[in-house]
């Protein structure tokens, strides 16, 4: 009898780590299984635990641990692979059961649950091929003195109804100190993980069963204990040749293609009945549900040629990312669906698709068009307003709400913008900016701001367009519209996309939101938006309800970090810790973000935090960081882990644009490093290290990560600080909180390794 075999999630990951030879048996065994599982050579043998597990033999040392579930109407058995491991640790009492509240099959691995936790719960392990013992075991050392359990005020009912595994639940609460509880987490299904982890990081039971176990619960029926076949259909595994192959070829690397974790699954397949958003910490997936949600919808539209979806982001680099991780991760018949564009890109489109001839108007930055004011107040010897405040009146509160005349502007909001202006300073300001407007129309400019603007207003006139044609059908009761249509293109008018999804949302202005709402169809799954506010690096403040885009009763937030380590985390988490201060960070709508629960399993070493004697020094040292990390890298860490290309794994971050260069050229040209640097449009070249300023960091990850030139008055800026300090004390404060920002972004892109440096004083949001 053949067999049809999958691959446990633990198991793949434990893959991930053996040697390339035991990988290639591995899978030469899964081959012979499938042909014959009971095939005298692979010894398939039940362990005396719950019978339901069986070990099979892949080489002398090596076993594979498996579970049977059931046998389909084709008479093919259903195997699943939960384990690959040594001999030495199999064990008797491995079982599997299937979770309560999730209705998956859950494999407690019991092996790595430290001895002494094992021995204070009563559980004695017995191998199932004991090694011969050349020398009596000395009698086991009595169990430690008890010390009071890490969790406190929990039960075993508590720990059972939030969904940790049974086999777990006498262990958990032995467990003294967070070492052994991350001991007994390595070897635990996920969800009991989770919960674990969430319960160990302060959240309370109630905050447990809100945001890890609801919402991963389904409904199981009264014998779901026993269908081991029923459970597996529910959950995650790798199935076939191929998934298996590439696994063991590209490792850890693509983790995420194939599992996502029940709570990020949940949201990527979930139906919205409207605009939904995913909010959480760097490194907690949201991209990665933003890609796989980009699929699934595609997954589920009706045939065609044209790309009924959108997926944009805040910058170019970024969309360059993504679409390189979604054309790894579909079918390019399905890409083919998907317009990937960022959000200057789309808004330059609806220009030039409504573009009158000989109208058009070269689009400059900021720094351009304030160049253009400061030379206007100069020329009209303006001395009241500063250049910047002016700017950014315009920019945010003109613009950003499109006030198109003076009285509108004399009735407009100015949340957010610090120090009131009066109703006769409003009609000042008026007049200069309507100055500006006419002179920089004059030039041929527009700012990236104004061109948002108008393209948010051909979309809306476009919906407008839409609806009232729709209105009018609906009003004569769904009558073709021949007349009305007739050469005026409107029966070809439709919404652009059928679904838009959003990264980095944090950083959109007021008048992408309103392009993006007339862009789609208010309906199902019309917007998914993933965004952290606590990465907030640009100005834009937007309360989306206010633009359209209603995301109340849809927001979901994701709490694990799988990017960066315990250690770094909890660093990077003091640079946005606000306690006893007057601020907080929104949640993109009229209520307010926190980080609570965001919490990493990864461990490694605490980051490095370093000062120098001058910028001199600072960059000797950076260069001799950077040869040993490159050196561990190409090396594998000296031989004991896996060599890989140093190239875009090793990064530099600067604090002050200026130093781009100068870093560069030093490792260049001193250390022998060769470099590339971070641009708008991605890595130039294809040099080792990446160096870049902390804007261009946004969104992207790197194994190894240095901060350089994080000093007192660069991080904050002390020209921005002191020309607010007293003048504006509530833009002084955004601006402090952007700084902490754009720290906390640049220091969470490292995954395994963090260093940072400054010389002079540190930045005062740095924990020294
Ligand atoms: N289910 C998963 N399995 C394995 N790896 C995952 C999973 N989810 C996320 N990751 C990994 O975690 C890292 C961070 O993911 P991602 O970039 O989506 O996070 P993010 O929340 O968008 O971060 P940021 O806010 O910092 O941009 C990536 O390396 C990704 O591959």
């Amino acid at each position: 009898m053949t067999a049809r075999l999958s691959l446990y999630q633990k198991a793949e990951q434990e893959l991930y780590k053996l040697d390339r030879s035991v990988k290639g048996k591995f899978y030469d065994f899964c081959h012979r299984f499938r042909e014959d599982p009971d095939h005298p050579g692979l010894d398939l043998k039940p362990l005396k635990g719950d019978g339901r597990v069986f070990r099979a033999k892949i080489d002398q040392s090596y076993r594979a641990l498996l579970a049977k579930a059931g046998v389909d109407d084709k008479g093919q058995e259903n195997w699943l692979v939960i384990a690959v491991r040594h001999r030495k640790h199999v064990y008797e009492e491995l079982s599997v059961a299937i979770n309560r509240i999730t209705g998956e099959i859950e494999f407690v691995d019991l092996s790595v649950v430290g001895e002494s936790v094992l021995q204070r719960a009563g559980i004695t392990l017995t191998p199932t091929e004991p090694e011969p013992q050349p020398t009596p075991e000395p009698a086991p050392e009595p169990a430690p003195a008890a010390a009071e359990p890490l969790l406190t005020g929990v039960t075993a009912d508590d720990l059972r109804d939030l969904g940790v595994a049974d086999q777990l639940i006498d262990l958990a609460l032995a467990v003294t100190d967070s070492d052994e509880l991350d001991q007994l987490v390595t070897g635990a299904p996920l969800l009991s993980k989770d919960i674990l982890y969430g319960l160990a990081a302060g959240m309370s039971l109630d905050e447990v069963r809100k945001e890890i176990t609801a919402p991963v619960k389904v409904d199981l029926g009264q014998d779901y204990e026993q269908d081991l076949g029923a459970a597996l259909a529910r959950t995650t595994v790798t199935t076939i040749d191929a998934d298996i192959q590439a696994a063991l070829d590209e490792g850890d690397f693509r983790a995420w293609k194939v599992f996502l974790h029940p709570t990020q699954a949940k949201l990527v397949h979930h139906t919205y009945n409207g605009p939904a958003r995913v909010s959480g910490g760097p490194g907690t997936g949201k991209t990665i549900v933003a890609l796989h949600r980009v699929r699934h919808l595609a997954e589920q539209l009706p045939p065609g040629h044209n790309k009924p979806i959108l997926l944009t982001t805040f910058t170019k680099n970024l969309t360059t990312d993504l679409r390189a991780r979604l054309a790894s991760l579909m079918e390019p018949e399905l890409l083919a669906r998907v317009e990937i564009a960022h959000i200057d890109q789309l808004a330059a489109r609806v220009l030039s698709e409504n573009a009158v001839k000989g109208a058009v108007r070269q689009r400059v930055y900021d720094t351009a068009a304030l160049n253009v004011l400061r030379q206007l107040l100069l020329e009209l010897d303006e001395r009241r307003w500063d250049a910047e405040f002016l700017y950014e009146e315009w920019d945010q509160v003109i613009l950003g709400q499109s006030i198109g005349t003076r009285k509108a502007y004399f009735d407009a909001r100015r949340a957010g913008r610090g120090r009131s202006v009066t109703r006769p300073e409003r009609a000042q300001i008026w007049k200069i900016l309507e100055q500006f407007t006419t002179r920089l129309d004059k030039e041929g400019l527009e700012t990236w701001g104004q061109a948002a603007e108008r393209a948010a207003r051909l979309a809306m006139e476009r919906d407008a367009k839409i609806r009232e044609r729709q209105e009018y059908k609906e009003a004569i009761g769904g009558k073709d519209l021949i007349h009305r249509d007739d050469g005026s293109g409107m029966r070809f008018l439709h919404h652009r996309y059928r679904h838009i999804v959003v990264d980095e949302a944090q950083d959109l202005r007021a008048a992408h939101w309103k392009m993006l709402r007339a862009m789609v169809a208010p309906g199902p799954n019309d917007l998914f938006i993933a965004g952290d506010t606590h990465q907030r690096i640009y100005d834009q403040q937007v309360t989306l309800g206010t633009v359209g885009v209603h995301i109340r009763g849809r927001s979901s937030r994701l709490t694990l970090s799988y990017r960066t380590t315990k250690e770094i985390l909890s660093r990077a988490m003091q640079v946005v810790n606000l306690t006893g201060k007057d601020l907080a960070y929104d949640d993109l709508d009229d209520s307010t973000d926190n980080l609570n629960g965001y919490r990493s399993v990864l461990r490694g070493p605490v980051p490095d935090l370093v000062p120098c004697t001058s910028w001199d020094d600072e960059l000797a040292q950076l260069a001799a960081t950077l040869t040993a990390w490159r050196e561990e890298i190409t090396t594998g860490n000296g031989g004991t882990g896996q060599r890989r290309d140093p190239r875009g794994s090793i990064a530099v971050c600067v604090a002050e644009r200026d130093m781009v260069s100068q870093v560069m050229f030093h490792l260049a040209t001193k250390a022998g490093i060769t470099v590339a640097e971070l641009t708008k449009d991605g890595p130039k070249g294809d040099g080792e290290v990446h160096v870049g300023t902390m804007h261009r960091f946004k969104g992207l990850e790197y194994q190894k990560l240095a901060i350089v030139g994080a000093r007192d008055g660069v991080i904050p800026r002390t020209a921005v600080i002191e020309r607010y300090r007293t003048t504006d004390p509530q833009r002084c404060a955004r601006e402090e909180l952007k700084a902490r920002s754009l720290l906390f972004v640049a220091a969470t892109r490292a995954r395994d390794a963090l260093r940072i440096s400054w010389h002079d004083k540190p930045s005062p949001y740095l924990p020294v």
